[in-house]
């Protein structure tokens, strides 16, 4: 990192991209109040819409997805990404996970030589099943001293509302986390390190997919029982794929496995979850995806999820049944009997 102000572009100025921003801002405020001799921050955001882009800086505000609520008035919005990202030190990013690849290509030639990547993105590549920090890697050629992502219990709305939250800011290279944690450390927003960046991707991706089975559930008007076991069951489904991947299976019981998954399933917040109540209820898949705003990551992460599972020899019989349901016709009423007439099993880990 340079030696001046310290430079973080935050590019997606969607719901988590706005709220990520913000809490860099809070955080470098906090930082300052504490010690004034403490490197200051510049946060901008970039975002793909003007109208967005000149609220934030007109009015502290992002209309579009958090009406009322006040930004910190230190963050500037721009819809130049080149812009942005001229001299970034980090580089966080906050777009869906599909068309990441894309959008690294034409950001590449403007990312400085030494800029930390960070994503904050819960998905898995269709065609490649490459996690987003895989893909970072490839595009951008960085070393993974270079690249990080932060995952946990994140409804954006309620860190907006600068509820007390935590995460998990994950790199191999333990320095990297150490220091954007520091960067990203608020008031409200408390961020743990990990080295385990398999296990911290792969809860953040499977989640969302456990999400969406748990919406259905919640959408066919069943209870707490049916949830509880769908998001216990989840957790194993997930923990197994992810200890095939190379994770520590303890990372899968932390924030971003569990905890992750239990802000999901329980939220009327989370796109995943609306999403599955939404067919649950019997709405067609056409009639959920035009009424879908924002990115459900889940739907199509689903499918490369359950690839990276046969790839591996890992039963993903949860995933399994959300593919068939968002991608092969298969009714919820129908997943439930597929589910349930299963061979019996005895719990055990790893089964
Ligand atoms: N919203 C939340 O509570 C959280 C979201 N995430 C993850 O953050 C990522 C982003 O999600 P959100 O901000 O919630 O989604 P969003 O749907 O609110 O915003 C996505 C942003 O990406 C932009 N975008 C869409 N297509 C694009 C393209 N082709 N090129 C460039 N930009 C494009 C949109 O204009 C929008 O600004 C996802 O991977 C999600 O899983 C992670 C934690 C919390
Ligand atoms: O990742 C999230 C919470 O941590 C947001 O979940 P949704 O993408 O389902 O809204």
């Amino acid at each position: 990192m340079g030696t001046d102000n310290v430079r973080i572009a935050v590019l997606g100025a969607g719901s988590w991209g706005t709220v990520f921003a913000n809490i860099i801002a809070d955080a470098a405020d906090l930082a300052r109040e504490r010690d004034p001799g403490a490197r200051p921050v510049e946060v901008v955001l970039w975002g793909r819409r003007a109208s967005v882009v000149d609220a934030v800086n007109e009015t502290s505000e992002n209309p579009d997805y958090f009406p009322g609520i006040g930004l910190n008035p230190r963050l500037r919005a721009t819809t130049d990404a080149a812009g942005a990202l001229a001299g970034a030190d980090v580089v966080v990013l906050a777009v869906p996970s599909q068309t990441l690849r894309a959008n690294l290509v034409e950001w590449r030639p403007h990312l400085r030589e030494d800029a930390v990547v960070v994503s904050l993105m819960k998905g898995v590549e269709l065609g490649t099943c490459l996690r987003v920090s895989q893909i970072i890697a490839q595009v951008l050629e960085y070393p993974e001293e270079r690249i990080a992502v932060v995952s946990g219990p994140n409804l954006a709305r309620e860190i907006a509302e600068r509820q007390p939250a935590t995460a998990v800011v994950a790199c191999p290279h333990e320095e990297t986390a150490v220091r954007l944690q520091s960067l990203f450390k608020s008031a409200y927003f408390r961020p743990y390190t990990s080295t385990d960046l398999v296990g911290v991707e792969i809860g953040g991706a499977m989640k969302n997919v456990i999400g969406l089975a748990v919406g259905v559930a919640e959408g066919m008007g069943f209870g707490d029982n049916t949830k509880a076991s769908l998001i216990t069951r989840g957790l194993a489904e997930t923990t197994r794929l992810a200890v095939a991947l190379g994770a520590d299976e303890h990372t899968l019981s932390g924030l971003a496995g569990m905890g992750d998954l239990v802000a999901t399933c329980s939220s009327p917040l989370s796109r995943n979850r609306t999403f599955g109540e939404k067919l649950g209820a019997g709405k067609t898949l056409e009639q959920v995806v035009a009424e879908t705003r924002q990115t459900a990551e889940g739907v199509k992460s689903s499918e490369s999820v359950l690839e990276l599972g046969w790839a591996n020899g890992v039963d993903m019989p949860i995933t399994e049944a959300v593919v068939k349901m968002m991608h092969h016709d298969l009714s919820p009423a129908e997943a439930l009997v597929a589910f349930m007439s299963r061979t019996s099993k005895p719990e055990r880990y790893g089964v």
